[in-house]
């Protein structure tokens, strides 16, 4: 299913419904059917009046009987085609809505992997789940109504002049006044208003959700909610914009009601002037209790027109978000063939990269070669590049300019799939999922032997963490009170890196969570899994790095120095005076 953004809404809801797209001419046959049945009970009911009316009392019984068993059928066919219909479009709206979700994560899945830094799993859920929850309602229901609601506007304005033209002129004019505001209200703005509403209201869930999901932090630093600006923010945007948008449309919906509500109030003078001129008084009351049957049809199915109207716009909106969220510019170009090297040194060369919106880049011709087997650590203040300089390795984002090779060949040669086979990372904050021990580390090797298992757990120290626990490796984790240490989750993760075995590997802070105990632990299967590998690490305690081959000193974006810990510290530069300062920093905390 590819992205539609130039076709029309409708054939880009028909495109993800599948099989089931041709239910919806089914379903809306139906509807169609189903509000022309509607109608006729009403007729049936003005058919027992003109009986009673003309032949007053003496009005066949048969006759009346007659006519209301057939507003009793015209009822119950009304009532089978209705839910045929709706049952139909529901079947048709799920299935768009499952397809619409599951393109959604399959495109989220090749997104590089720098998307979902930028992209909080709060903010995907919200834009998923209320756009396909708003195009679900726009098939199942208003889809139907609008062939519905156009079958019977368009029957009523026929009937309305087949009875008596005069007097379906005098509902014309309400109609006409109802038009002009619903034109008003619908104007060309509408389509640039509605996305500011949905943006608004997008803004004001997704900062929802963030903030439930920092309210330990907020009540651990005793803050209000005003504290969490971003959520207060955009509730005030929003109520701003529901505010100004309310009074804006005051006027044209108050005249709008009226109108559309009011066919009646031409309809009794018209009658009357009718009458004065000389018509049939019972053949004008007759036919005013027709209209006073069928008018308020008519309101009726222009208030459901304006909604599909409205439901119509915001579907083509709602679909158009959840693609743009992960929008295919943004997907990684994957090559054809695959290309992996057998080599594994890594090199920059002149590389530079800019974060989208950000207004300097991140990292600047940056050269670097970190040859096959050696570790290279990266070192430098908060914000120096360190982190984005590892991550374009791994292709979490493309390089600007420049290149990062692998074994002398460009990672964007490289399938992201294939690289990510040969990569391992230990970040600072891992990401256990909520299921057995081993399950978490066979996420490294999924065909993993039970033995390479075993073994994995052993060099990553882990025996100890998981001879505590009820059922031992196949105890599930983040459930009935089965919860581990950061240090203890480090490990974990660690012996997933153990299992993968990849020949390079990413450190990035991995022992920043880890207590004394936990780290002394980490420390010596850290140097067990780099062994024989190609290293990246980052660390800001610079004891764990003063073995590493080489030591880059990173300084707003672009390497300052590098060297080994010796070399550098016989310079007198950035590592020497850093080294000073954290020397300095242990002595206090001692
Ligand atoms: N997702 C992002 N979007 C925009 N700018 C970013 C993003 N991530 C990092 N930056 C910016 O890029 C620059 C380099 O950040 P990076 O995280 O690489 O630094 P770092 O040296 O690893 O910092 P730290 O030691 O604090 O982790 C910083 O100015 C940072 O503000």
């Amino acid at each position: 299913m590819k992205s539609q953004k130039q076709s029309s809404t409708l054939a880009r809801l028909r495109s993800y419904m599948g099989k089931k797209g041709v239910l919806m001419p089914f379903s809306i046959t139906f509807s169609v059917l189903g509000n022309i049945l509607g109608m006729l009970p009403f007729v049936c009911v003005w058919l027992i009046i003109r009986a009673l009316f003309t032949q007053g009392l003496a009005a066949s019984g048969s006759d009346i009987v007659r006519y209301a068993w057939w507003a009793f059928g015209f009822s119950i066919l009304f009532i089978l085609c209705y839910f045929t219909s709706l049952m139909l479009s529901h079947l048709a709206a799920f299935r768009l809505e499952r397809n619409l979700r599951y393109e959604a994560m399959q495109r989220a899945v090749r997104m590089p992997l720098g998307f979902f830094t930028r992209n909080t799993t709060g903010k995907m859920r919200k834009v998923i789940d209320d756009n396909a929850g708003i195009v679900h309602t726009f098939v199942a229901h208003q889809l139907p109504d609008l062939a519905g609601g156009l079958t019977v506007f368009v029957a009523t304005l026929v009937l309305m002049f087949v009875f008596d033209w005069r007097l379906g002129l005098a509902c014309l004019v309400p109609l006409l006044i109802a038009f002009a505001q619903f034109y008003r209200m619908m104007g060309k703005d509408y389509g640039a208003t509605m996305q500011q509403y949905m943006t608004s209201l997008e803004a004001m869930n997704t900062e929802a959700v963030e903030y439930v999901r920092g309210i330990p932090v907020v009540k651990v630093f005793q803050q209000t909610v005003y504290s969490f600006k971003r959520l207060y923010d955009s509730i005030m945007a929003y109520n701003k914009w529901v505010k100004e948008y309310a009074a804006s449309m005051c006027k044209a919906m108050s005249i709008y009601t009226v109108a559309i509500n009011g066919f009646a109030f031409l309809l009794v003078p018209a009658a009357i002037i009718l009458i004065l001129i000389g018509g049939s008084w019972q053949e004008i009351t007759l036919n005013l209790i027709f209209y006073v049957l069928i008018t308020p049809f008519f309101g009726q199915c222009i208030m459901k027109l304006m909604y599909v109207v409205d439901g119509y716009r915001q579907a083509g909106e709602a679909v158009g978000r959840i693609e743009a969220l992960t929008d295919e510019r943004q997907q990684l170009q994957t090559p054809r063939a695959l290309t992996m090297p057998d080599t594994y040194d890594i090199c920059f060369k002149q590389v530079s990269f800019r974060y989208d919106d950000a207004s300097k880049e991140a990292l600047s011709d940056v050269d670097l070669s970190i040859p096959q087997g050696k570790t290279v650590a990266l070192v430098g203040a908060s914000g120096s590049g360190k982190t984005t300089l590892a991550r374009l390795i791994a292709r979490f984002w493309d390089a600007g300019s420049g290149k990062v090779t692998i074994g002398g060949v460009d990672v964007k040669q490289l399938h992201p799939d294939e690289l990510m086979r040969h990569i391992s990372f230990v970040f600072q904050n891992t990401e256990l999922f909520k299921t057995s021990i081993r399950e978490n580390i066979l996420y490294g090797k999924p065909d993993a032997a039970p033995g390479e298992i075993d073994r994995a757990v052993e060099l990553a120290q882990c025996r100890d963490i998981i001879g505590k626990l009820p059922a031992g490796i196949d105890t599930k984790i983040g459930t009935e009170g089965i919860y581990l240490s950061g240090g203890e989750q480090q490990r974990i993760a660690l012996a997933r890196a153990f299992l993968k075995d990849a020949p390079i590997v990413l450190l990035d802070e991995a022992t920043a969570f880890a207590d004394p105990e936990n780290e002394h632990e980490i420390q010596h299967a850290l140097r067990r899994l780099m062994r024989g590998k190609t290293v990246v690490m980052i660390a800001h305690r610079l004891t764990s790095v003063t073995d590493a081959d080489t030591i880059v000193v990173m300084d707003e974006g672009r390497i300052a120095e590098q060297g080994t810990h010796a070399q550098l510290l016989e310079k007198d530069g950035i590592y020497r005076r850093m080294w000073k300062e954290y020397q300095q920093s242990v002595r206090w905390a001692i």
